[in-house]
């Protein structure tokens, strides 16, 4: 039973016009530039027109890697290009408010890599001012454009298991890794990697509500390279309070499991009438009717690097289409909300409240 196809999950460009007009200049040429944005464009024949690093070797050797026909060490240099249509911002937030004041001299739109900030504050601060200085701005949520997470999505639209009730995320790795940045980052697992998860369980919220309220904990083992905690445990719940709202989701993410062949990364989504569940490779699904199967379909693609297409492509799109970006500052900021909810939730051992975070509307 082929309930998903790879022309349903897989990055498109076939919406846009002339992609050609869509020259993206990057700001950043790091790890995640290198090993995925950059490889991921031209995979799906983007065009990459200029980048930019502060350090000169990393814009030189990665303009040569890619075949990247301009490079700089200034952000001004490159708005002075009349062929960068769009902005990749694959930079760490700390400089992100500088560099957003530096476009609006000549304003692009920007998609800038995920979160938007680290706490809602930083990421409320940078929303305003992307606002005010009449910069477009899209966050690079890019594990929901990752193979799995999009089929998986579909088939919850598809309505085959039924009315959505449970949502269940389970995450193993290991990151403890010394003299790395995430390492040193205050709440690294929840506020920058986490963030992926945290981000998955609201786009696949089938219901208009929002998350309501979550309940935390994590724990830190006695030897760790890692300033905080590697692994959490999240409940999480929607609608108001009293448990009677008909969804509900829970994340678990052990970062710091040493035994690499234990590691997972696995989600469960159950409806009134089945389950679907996937890995990275492979989604699963089992009808409540047709008992003793189980509907296995293996994935094409991966989250690195495909998904890094998908969402610069669909940002795109939503340009060509003069739509908002698909994944907007205030979609963000109930993400944020929440991470920024697990980090109080398990420093003071409570239930924590999307208002006492976050006043924003229902839905970003
Ligand atoms: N799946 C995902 O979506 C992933 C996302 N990320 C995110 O991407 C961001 C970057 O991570 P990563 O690539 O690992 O970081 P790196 O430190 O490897 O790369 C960042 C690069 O940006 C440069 N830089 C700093 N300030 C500026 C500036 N003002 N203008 C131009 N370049 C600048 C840095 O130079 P210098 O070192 O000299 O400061 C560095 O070369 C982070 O926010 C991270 O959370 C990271 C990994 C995976
Ligand atoms: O997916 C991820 C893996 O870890 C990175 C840090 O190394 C995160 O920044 C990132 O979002």
């Amino acid at each position: 039973m082929e309930f998903i196809r790879p022309e349903d999950y897989l990055p498109r460009k076939s919406h846009i016009s002339d992609l050609n007009r869509y020259g993206i200049a990057l700001i950043g040429c790091g790890s995640i530039a290198n090993t995925a944005h950059l490889p991921a464009y031209r995979k799906y024949g983007l065009h990459i027109a200029a980048c930019c690093d502060v350090s000169e070797e990393a814009a030189r050797t990665t303009a040569e890697k890619f075949g990247i026909p301009r490079w700089t060490t200034d952000v001004n240099e490159l708005l002075q290009m009349e062929e960068v249509a769009v902005i990749d911002m694959a930079i760490h937030p700390a400089p992100r408010l500088e560099v957003l004041r530096s476009i609006s001299q000549a304003p692009r739109p920007v998609l800038c890599q995920k979160p938007l900030a680290m706490d809602i504050k930083h990421a409320q601060l940078l929303g305003e001012e992307a606002r005010r200085l009449g910069i477009v701005l899209g966050v690079n949520q890019q594990a929901r454009w990752a193979p799995a997470h999009r089929a998986l999505k579909l088939a919850i639209e598809q309505g085959l298991i039924g009315e959505i009730y449970s949502i269940h995320h389970y995450m193993r790795s290991f990151q403890d890794q010394a003299g790395w940045w995430w390492t040193k980052m205050k709440n690294f697992n929840i506020v920058d990697h986490g963030v992926h998860y945290v981000d998955l369980c609201r786009y696949f919220n089938p219901y208009p509500e929002d998350w309501s309220r979550v309940h935390c904990t994590t724990a830190q083992l006695r030897e760790q390279n890692a300033i905080d905690p590697l692994i959490y445990s999240a409940n999480v719940e929607f609608g108001p309070k009293g448990g009677r709202h008909p969804f509900m989701a829970s994340l678990h993410f052990n970062n710091i499991a040493k035994a690499n062949r234990s590691h997972s990364n696995t989600w469960w989504v159950d409806g009134t009438e089945g389950s679907l569940w996937c890995t990275q490779d492979t989604l699963y699904m089992a009808i409540n009717k047709h008992k003793n199967v189980i509907h296995e379909m293996k994935l094409k693609g991966s989250w690195f690097p495909d998904a890094f297409a998908g969402s610069m492509l669909a940002f795109i799109t939503a340009l060509d289409q003069g739509q908002e970006p698909p994944v907007t500052i205030e979609d963000n900021l109930q993400t944020i909300a929440m991470t920024t909810a697990m980090v109080a939730s398990s420093e003071e051992g409570r239930v924590v409240e999307r208002t006492e975070i976050w006043s924003g509307g229902e839905r970003g």
